[in-house]
Formats: structure tokens, C-alpha cells, sequence
């Protein structure tokens, strides 16, 4: 046994003393290139590819990286033994992501991938970054559908995990300190659907529905996206619930327009291109603030009969001009088409009122209003 120790150290000395050798007869310059050409002839023969995604690329925030922390955070906590947790400002919720050197196996479209996150290190050129590990046959198929895929997940992610807010136009004209026209508080309504007493079937409709809207958005990028629902029964038989409920089901800021308060137009016109895709426009008690006495007349489209007639309790109290004064209903049921028809928008529009029978009948057709839902 003895003389086994004695040979292994005697063996590691001579290993030693050739190293020492070859590191002054080799530069470090020529080690470097011989390292690299092995490294690539192992690339060349090895069935998998590599791709990097750095923090940073060249000045700027390499938006992909981010992207890629946050999808593999939403499943990172079931599979790996060690875990990164962060939460950013404005945030309600703890973000899982992945350690350092640590990796983690993920399949999409039947393909299977391995992330890898590399820390930074302290050289100038070397910088945190997320190694995905494929085949190299699979490379062509799925790289562009998984990344795109991925891209989307994280802006999933990112919107659900912002504080969601309560919007009100109930202040008038005047503008908040940084020239809104919405003013806002966060939005911590307790009810959802779990909460709401509603028939089961309802509900299942209404969440069905909501889901379907949703992800028809994601296929229709490009196009205004608008619902519209109808929600009426007697006062305080869940009306707000169920719109709050709705709201936390799609992680959707609530917009409460006010049309009592509005002037013109061109304000309402100013209020619905400042609320934000995602959201839910709410008009409330609908019977109140339209005269549907003569809605007869406003289909006619090229001479629209205004709802703020002189005279109505809500009309209107000045505007910049004449035509600018006035908005009838129909207008503020098409309005959003015009604004919204090219960014790929998405908007619930909710219309409530504790009296559906003084509705004109043709508003509750359903290309007016996709849902009807009586919370009675
Ligand atoms: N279906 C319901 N499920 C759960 N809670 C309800 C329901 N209906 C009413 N409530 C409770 O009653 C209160 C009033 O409900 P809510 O404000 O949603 O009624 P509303 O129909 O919007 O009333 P209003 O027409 O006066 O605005 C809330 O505190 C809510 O918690």
C-alpha cells in the first residue's frame, strides 16, 4: 500500500514538472487556441447546439433574457432543488427563478430543450446569461415558435403579477398632477368567482366566455378586440361583484367612465385612448343616462339623433363645437372601433342597470351585447 502512495505522488510530480514545461514552451495564447479548436471539433461532432441569451447586449437590456427569467420562473419552483427568489417594485408576487449554474429541462411541441443560467463573472466580457441546449435538428424546427411562445408567457406572467388599479374619470375635466385624465386607486375588491353566489352555470358561461375572449385576442393580434357585456338585476345583488370577479379572473384594470361628467366628444374620445389594453370599461346604470325615447331615430347613421338632448337632466353642458357636444349611444357603443381597430387592443366593455325592461330592445340584440347576464 505503501508503495503505492509513493508511486501516485511520484507520478503526479513528474505530471507537474511536464505541465510547468509545456506551460513555458506553449503561450497561454496557443493553449487558448488549441482549447478552442478541440471545443469546436466536439461542437462539430456533438448532435446539440447552444445558444446564448445575455443580460445585456452591447448598451442595451437584452428584452429575450428577461423574457426567458420569467417564463422558466413559472415552473422552475417544481423541479429544481435550488432557486433564485426576487420581487420587483410594484410587484404582488414572488418571482421563482433559476440559481446560478443551475439547469432545467423543458419540452415544447414534443421536443425536448435544457436551459442553463451562467452568472456573470467579473471579466469585462463576460456576462449573465441563460445557455439553451437543443438538438440540432430541432433547431430550425422550433427555435422561432419557441421563443415567440416563450415572449408571450413572460408578458403573461409580467401582467399578472403588476397591482391592478380602479380608474374614475368622476372628477370632471380636471387632470391628475401628471395630466390624466383617469384617476386611479388600487383595485382590492375581495369578490371572485369562488366568492360570487351566482348559478353555476352562469358563471361557468361567463368564465368560459372570458377565456375564449382572451385567447381568440392572442390569435388575432392586430385587430381591436372588444366584448361587451350587459349586466343588470336589482341594486346590490352583485352587479360590482361580478365585475370585480371578472377583473380578478383576467387580471384586468377596471375603468368606471363616468358619462355624466363628460363634455364632448373629443373627452371621451381622450379618456378611452387613455385607458390601457387589458382593461375593463365600465358604464354604469345605462337606463339612467340614456333618453331612449327616441332611439328610433339614431340608427339612421348620417344624422345620429343625440341621447344628451337640450333639456335631459345629463345633457351636456358646452363643447367646442356643435357636433362636438353631443354623443349619443350608439356612438359611444362604435366609438371604440375607430380607436382601437390597428394596435390589437383588448377591452371588456360592462353595462350595467338595475332596470333592463326601460332598455330599448334593439340594445339587447346580440351584435350589440355579446352577454347578457342577470345577477338577480
Ligand atoms: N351575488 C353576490 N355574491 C356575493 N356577494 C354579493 C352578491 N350580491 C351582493 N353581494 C354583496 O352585497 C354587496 C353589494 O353588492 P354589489 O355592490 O356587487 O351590488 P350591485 O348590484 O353592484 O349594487 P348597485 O346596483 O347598488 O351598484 C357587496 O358587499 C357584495 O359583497
Amino acid at each position: 500500500m505503501k508503495e503505492f502512495w509513493t508511486s501516485l505522488i511520484s507520478l503526479l510530480g513528474v505530471l507537474t514538472s511536464l505541465l510547468k514545461i509545456l506551460q513555458v514552451v506553449f503561450p497561454p495564447e496557443l493553449w487558448f487556441a488549441a482549447f478552442k479548436f478541440l471545443n469546436r471539433a466536439l461542437n462539430y461532432f456533438s448532435s446539440y447546439c447552444y445558444c446564448d441569451i445575455t443580460q445585456i447586449d452591447g448598451v442595451n437590456t437584452n428584452e429575450l433574457y428577461n423574457a426567458v427569467h420569467l417564463y422558466l420562473s413559472s415552473f422552475v419552483s417544481a423541479s429544481a432543488s435550488r432557486l433564485s427568489l426576487t420581487r420587483t417594485i410594484n410587484s404582488s408576487a414572488t418571482t421563482f427563478g433559476l440559481s446560478n449554474d443551475g439547469y432545467i429541462n423543458d419540452v415544447f411541441d414534443g421536443v425536448a430543450v435544457q436551459w442553463e443560467h451562467a452568472p456573470g463573472r467579473p471579466l469585462p466580457d463576460e456576462k449573465r446569461s441563460f445557455t439553451l441546449r437543443i438538438r440540432k435538428r430541432d433547431k430550425d424546427l422550433i427555435l422561432d415558435s419557441y421563443l415567440d411562445y416563450i415572449m408571450n408567457k413572460a408578458n403573461n406572467i409580467r401582467h399578472k403579477n403588476q397591482k391592478r388599479f380602479i380608474y374614475t374619470n368622476s372628477f370632471g375635466r380636471l387632470l391628475d398632477s401628471r395630466g390624466q385624465p383617469w384617476d386611479s386607486v388600487p383595485f382590492k375588491h375581495p369578490s371572485t368567482f369562488d366568492t360570487l353566489a351566482m348559478d353555476s352555470d352562469m358563471k361557468r358561461n361567463i368564465m368560459e366566455d372570458l377565456s375564449n375572449f382572451t385567447a381568440g385576442q392572442a390569435q388575432q393580434m392586430g385587430r381591436a378586440w372588444k366584448r361587451r357585456y350587459l349586466l343588470y338585476g336589482l341594486p346590490g345583488t352583485g352587479k360590482s361583484s361580478t365585475i370585480a370577479a371578472m377583473a380578478k379572473f383576467l387580471y384586468y384594470d377596471i375603468y368606471v367612465l363616468e358619462l355624466t361628467q363628460l363634455r364632448s366628444k373629443s373627452e371621451l374620445l381622450n379618456l378611452l385612448r387613455k385607458t390601457s389594453s387589458k382593461s375593463i370599461i365600465v358604464i354604469e346604470d345605462i337606463d339612467c343616462l340614456v333618453n331612449l325615447s327616441n332611439r328610433s331615430k339614431v340608427p339612421q347613421a348620417a344624422t345620429p339623433q343625440s341621447y344628451y338632448e337640450s333639456g335631459a337632466p345629463d345633457a351636456p353642458c358646452g363643447g367646442e363645437d356643435g357636433n362636438n357636444t353631443t354623443i349619443t349611444f350608439w356612438e359611444l357603443l362604435n366609438f371604440p372601433d375607430g380607436l382601437w381597430s390597428c394596435c390589437g387592443s383588448e377591452r371588456i366593455f360592462v353595462y350595467t342597470t338595475n332596470h333592463p325592461e326601460k332598455l330599448d330592445p334593439a340594445l339587447l340584440e346580440s351584435s350589440r351585447m355579446d352577454m347578457q347576464i342577470c345577477v338577480s
